[in-house]
């Protein structure tokens, strides 16, 4: 066990007052040998038997760096230092995107946690990372959505939780501590090459902003999106309650077998822009399963105060918004 320093008074106090973690919890640590998920590993070891939990590491390997194989071999050796359990998924090709190894990877955990009865997913995701994504989405236009992006904790499944302790800590922290405790970090070297965007962000951008602009701009990155965290909860709830009230209720059963649902414009014009665009969004991803993009939503808002009869263009699998009176339908695609 390591002495304790300022950094593990502050997770435990973190995963107390946020209660992301129970005592006597199952948690499954996510831990790629990196030096945020060491750093985790090592706080959440420590702190152990304060809180009684029954702690596994778990390690996907993507089968994306010639050295993969050894990564885990790596992560393996230090949970069986650590005398802990160790879950180890070998994807069956080598995954492709950093977007298709992220989904893959919580499919992996979800899994694990599902079979062996894991309440909660560990991971060492950081402010650091909290800044980058701010940064990252602010690039390509986002909503407040966008923004805010990594949460402390996240319903995976009923059963379980995904929660992300390190959301304060920046990753000179958790360099620090790896080194002040001698972490055998495993250094991947896709973290340093310039041709992935985030990268660039961490290793150009913000270094360039704290030095051009403000030192501390990681953690105030991080805390605007704590900020915004907290309003779109907020707004999504109340998006939730317009969206409920514009459905049609069970005396206006939708008509024609042509028509798959229904939204009320009239009631949705008394909402205000922001929330009108929220709940387009939500109506459409209960109906098509999927999230529209802006220019979808913008199109779809303009229906509000179109002309009886208006359709718009074909969304993909051929179904169209129609608008016919007080409603805006969706037509299933022509057979
Ligand atoms: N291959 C993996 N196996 C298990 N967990 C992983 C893996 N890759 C990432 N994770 C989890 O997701 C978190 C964030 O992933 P990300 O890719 O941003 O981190 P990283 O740079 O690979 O490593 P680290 O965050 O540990 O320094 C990690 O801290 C870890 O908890």
């Amino acid at each position: 066990m390591s002495p304790w320093t300022p950094l593990h008074a502050h997770i435990h106090t973190t995963l107390r007052s946020r209660q992301l973690v129970g005592r006597n919890d199952r948690l499954l640590i996510a831990v790629s040998g990196g030096q945020d998920s060491l750093c985790l590993l090592q706080l959440l070891r420590d702190l152990q038997p304060k809180w009684n939990w029954d702690l596994a590491i778990a390690h996907c390997d993507h089968r994306w760096r010639p050295d993969s194989a050894e990564n885990a071999v790596h992560v393996g050796r230090l949970a069986a230092r650590m005398d802990l359990p160790f879950y180890l998924e070998t994807a069956r090709s080598p995954v492709e995107t950093e977007a298709a190894a992220r989904s893959w990877r919580y499919r992996v955990l979800e899994r694990i946690a599902c079979k062996d009865g894991f309440g909660a997913i560990a991971t060492g995701h950081t402010a650091s990372d909290r800044a980058e994504t701010l940064l990252f989405n602010l690039l390509r236009g986002t909503g407040a959505d966008g923004l805010q992006a990594l949460t402390w904790k996240r319903p995976l499944s009923p059963e379980i939780v995904l929660v992300r302790p390190l959301l304060a800590v920046t990753r000179s922290q958790t360099a620090e501590f790896c080194d002040r405790f001698a972490l055998p970090i495993w250094q991947d070297a896709t973290n340093h090459d310039l041709k992935y965007t985030r990268n660039r962000i961490r290793h150009e951008l913000l270094p360039y902003l704290a030095s051009h602009f403000n030192p501390q701009v990681e953690r105030h990155c991080a805390q605007t999106a704590e900020l915004l965290r907290a309003e779109v909860e907020y707004l999504e709830a109340v998006a939730a309650q317009w969206l409920q009230c514009c459905l049609p209720q069970y005396t206006e059963k939708v008509k024609s077998p042509s028509v798959k649902t229904a939204l009320n414009r009239e009631k949705l014009r008394d909402c205000p822009l922001a929330l009108q665009r929220r709940v387009m969004r939500q109506w459409w991803e209960q109906w098509a399963e999927r999230s529209p993009n802006f220019e979808r939503i913008e199109a779809a808002i303009a229906l509000i105060d179109a002309p009886n009869g208006t359709c718009s263009d074909p969304f993909p699998g051929g179904a169209i918004a129609r608008v016919s009176g007080e409603w805006i339908e969706i037509h299933h695609p022509p057979t």
